[in-house]
């Protein structure tokens, strides 16, 4: 069984001049132990899935769907069992270490506290717990990170923190969104690496939130997708870089510098994104795509699932050769 799956979730919020969708029918499925990448343009609806499953959607939002946690459906749960599935189920780490931990608190006391409330240890227990979880998360100095309030610490060393506190309980998912965005380049791989490897030492399921491309599919088993509030393609980095179905995600791949090729501009992918509430009938990315036709902004384009790839693309199977060998000629400057 799953460890999550999201079944066609839409979400809404008000808005004066009516309803604003933002989440189109969103579904996909993590397994026990299997990190996920959700990968897409700033405002494709990446931190709202995630919140989805959180429970965390902003206020007024109408939401459809399930979000199946171990098979309980998140979105029926009352107060008191909704706080105790995400205490015992789920953790989250986001870009900003700083809003996880209180500016007024030790680190000993956030850890110690955290690991009392959770686990039921005594004080005794819980700080030698916290220091030997430091210490796992590449902490050398414990002694000097537990007396530390956040704003003596870098945020590469607040993040390891942060880490520390989310894999403490083994929690069955972690939703990362954005964890190493805003470290530095060196700092973000270390601690890139140390959540990799903790994560998989727990046996953990992920759902990595990231604009990059390479970086996901550097950590994740399986990468999807998302362009204007839903899904467009879900692949395996290795099969979605050598042969990507959907004309978005060749672009987006067509996007990335080279180290190699010298192109004296940077191929972007041509006209703005579209938010979710401004898309019509069809594909929602037919405006930006060089392959589509008339035939595209007709209908509804499901998600067509094939073993453990799907993508939502009305000429998939014309276009499948053509979008694995085009290389940039597509992406404009
Ligand atoms: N509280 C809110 N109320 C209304 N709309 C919101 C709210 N938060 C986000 N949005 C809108 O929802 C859409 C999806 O936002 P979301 O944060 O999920 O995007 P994202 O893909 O995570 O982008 P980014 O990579 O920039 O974080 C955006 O159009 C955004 O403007």
């Amino acid at each position: 069984m799953s460890v999550l799956e999201l079944d066609d979730i839409r979400l809404a919020v008000p808005h004066p001049s009516g309803d604003r969708t933002l989440l189109r029918g969103v579904s996909l499925s993590v397994a026990p132990g299997e990190a996920l990448g959700l990968v897409g343009e700033s405002g494709s609806g990446k931190s709202m899935t995630l919140r989805t499953v959180l429970r965390t959607e902003p206020r007024g939002a109408h939401v459809t769907g399930r979000v199946l946690l171990d098979g309980r459906d998140v979105r029926g749960l009352g107060t008191a069992e909704l706080r105790r599935v995400r205490a015992e189920s789920l953790a989250m780490i986001s870009q900003d270490p700083r809003a996880a931990l209180n500016p007024l608190l030790r680190v000993s006391r956030f850890l110690v506290e955290g690991l009392c409330d959770a686990r039921g240890d005594d004080e005794r227990t819980a700080t030698r717990r916290a220091r030997d979880l430091l210490a796992q998360v590449g902490i050398a100095d414990v002694d000097r990170c537990m007396n530390s309030y956040p704003h003596q610490l870098s945020g590469g060393m607040l993040q390891r923190v942060v880490i520390a506190a989310a894999v403490a309980g083994s929690p069955r998912l972690l939703l990362a969104d954005e964890p190493t965005t805003a470290l530095d380049v060196t700092t973000q791989s270390e601690v890139m690496a140390i959540l990799d490897e903790q994560r998989r030492e727990r046996g953990m399921s992920m759902i990595f939130v990231t604009h990059d491309l390479e970086l996901a599919s550097a950590v994740c088993d399986r990468i999807a997708v998302m362009y204007a509030g839903e899904i467009v393609e879900i692949s395996t980095p290795e099969r979605l870089h050598a042969a990507p179905r959907h004309p978005y995600t060749r672009l987006l791949l067509d996007s990335r510098p080279s180290l190699t090729a010298r192109t004296p501009v940077l191929p972007v992918i041509p006209g703005r994104p579209v938010a979710a509430y401004e898309v019509g009938g069809g594909c929602a990315f037919a405006g930006r795509c060089p392959w589509s036709e008339p035939g595209c902004t007709d209908g509804e384009i499901p998600l067509v699932r094939d073993g453990d790839r799907a993508v939502r693309c009305a000429r998939e199977e014309e276009l499948a050769g053509e979008l694995a060998h085009a290389t940039g000629t597509e992406a404009t400057a």
